[in-house]
């Protein structure tokens, strides 16, 4: 293995941070089973691991969050405890999370403000924000107000709000999962440009392509443990992977003579204005998807997907029941509930809030979501025992890792919560699945089960309608590919015919033909 320490920075320097046997315990159960780790000014190191293998517990303690159950942390070679975040903020660690913490009816600057440690006056700090945001390319509208915003613009707020902590160590926890290629592209560019100016990183990230192009060395957790350290760049995705998992990960299949059978989901010249001066227009939308069909929808968040999930879902009801047909059945004016009788499931983007209710237990979830079309109640009585066989069967589906039985959702790592709500909505075997994101934040190896569950559901005859940033993940399980931009629909092109080049000029709204014709012209 090779020594991912920089040349010159063993000599006499400390490391700025180390940690030395860190522990991490709930009740019996080792979440971060004495970790070491030395993180390096001038580097970008990877912490890699699958759903539930410790990461987010261990930037969390780093970042002064959770208190160690045993072992010590250094900073510059001193003995460091940190009572809260402020703590460390204060040392000059800062931190992107995986989950925003953001309030939704608070501005940009509002929310930025709140992060801050309330040192300079709010119009200082308004000015500073857009200072850093255009030094760093990650423009934002201060007087925006959160909610309008897409989930990218989100982030791009909680990675300058670290930023203007001007941090000597800065963690960011799955930065990517939500972003476009341009996004990340972008992301990339600044981390390179805070490494140069002497920073340290510490990246979590399920995407090992990004981990081989852009990390210096990386540490490797499995089971709470660390199993290894690494150069990213002397490896393959498969070796990082496999030193993760323990054994190679399984190639996604589609199933061989897919039946193709009558349309499931359509959607008719759906029209529909936001309901926020600020959201999308829906604009004549029309699709249709066949039982056995997957179709994919790419494009920059905030075109329109999300209101065109809110239409499909029932979150929005259509004044025209036409609209939306499910199974033959008008159902535009119809409530989500009475969708999901017909047969519908729905995954929306958000994991906590929206896909779960956080403090609630994985039961109660199931129940909110499973009750209208299952035996999870009785003559208005909850059938508590079904409630719990329905986790217990998603939990060993979709292998959710959790510390016990029924925890509550906000407990579950980011990518076990998601392996658990997409699991219980694909188990219902419903005739149609709408999805969002179906694999953000998922380990590969999870990620790799959800979309064969997603070929296995089409191959069943159900109609899945994937929306996904991922162009990679659309290429591997849909059979076409559609781009919204600015809530239009392109027309679905057969994915061997959609080329990354294609499909992104579609997502920045520039259309085939017009680029065609001023091919023939200047030719
Ligand atoms: N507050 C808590 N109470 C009980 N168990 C917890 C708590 N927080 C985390 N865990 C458990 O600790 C384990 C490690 O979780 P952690 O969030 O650190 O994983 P992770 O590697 O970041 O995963 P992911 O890639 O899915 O984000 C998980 O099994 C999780 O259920």
């Amino acid at each position: 293995m090779l020594d991912p320490t920089p040349t010159g920075l063993r000599s006499g320097e400390p490391p700025l941070l180390q940690t030395i046997g860190l522990t991490k315990r709930y009740g019996d159960f080792l979440a971060n089973d004495a970790i070491d780790i030395e993180i390096w000014p001038r580097q970008i190191h990877a912490l890699l691991g699958e759903n539930g293998a410790g990461k987010s517990t261990l930037v969390k303690t780093i970042y002064g969050l959770i208190q160690p159950s045993e072992g010590e942390m250094r900073w510059l070679g001193e003995k460091m405890v940190l009572s809260g975040p402020s703590e460390a903020r204060a040392r000059g660690i800062g931190m992107v999370f995986q989950h925003f913490s953001l309030f939704d009816n608070l501005t940009v600057a509002e929310n930025v403000a709140l992060g801050l440690d309330g040192k300079e006056s709010f119009k200082d700090m308004s000015a500073r924000l857009e200072e850093v945001s255009n030094v760093y390319g990650l423009p934002l509208d201060p007087k925006r107000e959160v909610w309008q915003l897409s989930v990218g613009e989100r982030q791009r707020i909680e990675i300058v709000r670290a930023l203007m902590q001007d941090p000597k160590f800065l963690i960011l926890d799955e930065p990517t999962a939500v972003l476009t290629p341009q996004e990340a592209d972008q992301l990339f560019i600044v981390l390179d440009r805070l490494k140069a100016e002497g920073r340290a990183i510490l990246y979590i990230s399920h995407k090992l392509e990004e981990v081989k192009r852009l990390c210096d060395t990386a540490t490797i957790l499995r089971g709470g443990k660390k199993v290894a350290t690494c150069n990213p760049q002397a490896e393959t995705a498969a070796s990082l992977a496999r030193m993760m998992v323990g054994a190679d990960i399984k190639e996604v299949k589609a199933a061989a003579g897919r039946h193709v059978t009558v349309p499931r989901l359509v959607v008719n010249d759906l029209c529909l204005e936001p309901d926020d001066p600020h959201g999308v227009r829906l604009a004549h939308i029309s699709l249709e998807l066949k039982g056995g069909e997957i179709l994919g929808i790419a494009g920059v968040a905030g075109n329109g997907q999300d209101e065109l999930f809110a239409a499909l879902s029932g979150e929005r009801l259509s004044p025209d029941p036409g609209t939306v047909v499910i199974d033959g059945q008008a159902a535009g004016h119809l409530s989500i509930t009475q969708r999901r009788k017909l047969g519908a499931a729905f995954v929306p983007e958000e994991r906590l809030g929206h896909g779960t209710a956080p403090r609630m237990k994985l039961s109660e979830n199931a129940l909110l979501t499973g009750h209208a079309a299952s035996g999870m109640v009785n003559h208005g009585f909850i059938n508590t025992a079904a409630t719990l066989k329905a986790v217990d069967r998603t939990t060993e589906t979709f292998d959710v890792r959790k510390a016990k039985r029924d925890p509550e959702a906000a407990s579950l790592s980011g990518g076990n919560l998601q392996k658990f709500i997409v699991g219980r909505e694909i188990l219902r075997n419903p005739a149609v699945l709408v999805v969002s994101q179906p694999t953000w934040g998922v380990d590969a190896g999870a990620a790799a089960v959800i979309r064969q569950a997603l070929l296995d559901l089409a191959a069943a005859g159900a109609a899945v309608l994937v929306t996904s940033q991922d162009l990679d993940e659309l290429a591997e399980i849909a059979d076409r590919i559609a781009v919204m931009f600015h809530g239009h629909l392109s027309a679905p092109m057969a994915t061997a015919d959609a080329s990354r080049e294609k499909l992104g000029l579609l997502m920045g709204g520039s259309s085939l033909e017009q680029k065609e014709t001023a091919h023939a012209v200047s030719a």
